[in-house]
């Protein structure tokens, strides 16, 4: 019998992501080559008519693999029967914004779709939160959907793992491929700490392979303000990396990740490596039977430990500051 498809909701459709993101769901990227997809986009009333035109091409495509493209202004409807939440559209920081403002707004989007994930998707819904602040933002919308199990709420470092990948690999002249074992921890922003401390290239230990100014005055910086240096250049927010890391992110979690390497994802905290319970955090993390598990036993020098902590604190703070304006 062929495979039912799978409903992959993308909210923010029409934006920057979306558009980079769609026509590689759709082809089969993120689930893979022998798994149709039904997909459903979900947008703000201005920016519908923009979705329609991306379904248009997504249409003209003619993708053996997609099954059906609905288009709704509606997250109960968007979110009805979903099997892989991909929540992209948010409300960006804009001029004279303060963080509590930003905070409310993402609170006033990412409450009704987590009641409305709540009331309608599938038993075995997996969610990636995008958006920004994409911790905080997983954390309101898991808040808002009691009946799902809380483990299926995830925010992207996705993209800030690659990232760490890629300037390692260029500052030691070896492929991403040879290297292993990296970590983002914390928060997606600023204060994340990108750990190479257990990062393996091809087999030997990293750290002795760089000095530690240049970790500490190089990497480090470059990998947490990247997102900013993207800005900066282009105009406007990472956009195709982006999409690619979301891309990962889910296959990672459905097909799982190879034996003896782990990747990064931020996940509700079990307490694991003193981060408080119930924080979605980075982590290091395999993925095993479609599910995330922290990776055990690393030693946390205390190098790291100061600088997961920072980030750790961070989130603790927004935490507050949500539940200080009752959306948690
Ligand atoms: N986690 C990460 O690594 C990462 C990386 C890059 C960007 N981002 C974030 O992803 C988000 C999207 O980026 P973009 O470049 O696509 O932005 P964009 O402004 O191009 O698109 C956002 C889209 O979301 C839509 N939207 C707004 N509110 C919505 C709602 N309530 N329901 C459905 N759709 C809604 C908008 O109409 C718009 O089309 C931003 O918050 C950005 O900061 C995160
Ligand atoms: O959109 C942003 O603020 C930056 C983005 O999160 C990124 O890391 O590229």
């Amino acid at each position: 019998m062929a495979q039912a498809p799978v409903n992959v909701t993308v909210t923010g459709a029409a934006g920057q992501i979306g558009y980079a993101l769609l026509f590689r769901v759709a082809s089969g990227q993120l689930l893979g080559a022998d798994t149709p997809v039904r997909l459903k986009l979900l947008e703000i009333p201005p920016a519908v008519k923009a979705a329609e035109g991306t379904a248009m091409e997504l249409d003209d495509c003619a993708f053996p693999l997609l099954s059906g493209i609905d288009i709704y202004d509606d997250p109960r409807q968007a979110f009805d029967g979903v099997n892989v939440a991909l929540l992209v559209g948010a409300r960006p920081r804009t001029k004279g914004m303060e963080r509590g403002d930003l905070l409310e707004a993402n609170g006033g989007i990412f409450k009704p779709q987590g009641e409305a994930i709540n009331a309608g998707a599938a038993s075995d819904v997996r969610v990636l939160v995008v958006g920004n602040p994409a911790n905080t933002n997983a954390l309101i919308a898991q808040s808002h959907a009691p009946d799902v199990p809380a483990e299926r709420f995830t925010a992207m470092t996705r993209l800030d793992h690659n990232r760490a990948l890629s300037q390692l690999s260029a500052k030691l002249g070896v492929g991403v491929a040879d290297i292993s074992k990296l970590t983002i921890w914390g928060n997606h922003s600023a204060t994340q700490y990108p750990d190479i401390f257990h990062a393996e290239v091809a087999g030997k230990p990293a750290a002795e392979l760089v000095d530690e100014a240049w970790l500490t005055d190089d990497f480090i910086p470059t990998v947490a303000k990247r997102g900013a240096a993207i800005i900066e250049a282009r105009g406007a927010s990472s956009a195709a990396s982006a999409a690619n890391a979301a891309i990962d992110h889910v296959h990672s979690w459905v097909n799982g990740t190879p034996e003896g390497d782990w990747t990064s994802a931020a996940i509700p905290s079990d307490g694991s490596y003193g981060v408080p319970e119930g924080l979605i955090s980075s982590f290091p993390v395999v993925s095993r039977n479609g599910a995330w598990e922290i990776v055990q036993g690393l030693e946390i020098s205390a190098f790291s430990r100061l600088r997961i902590d920072a980030s750790v604190q961070e989130l603790t703070e927004e935490r507050d500051a949500v539940a200080g304006l009752g959306l948690i």
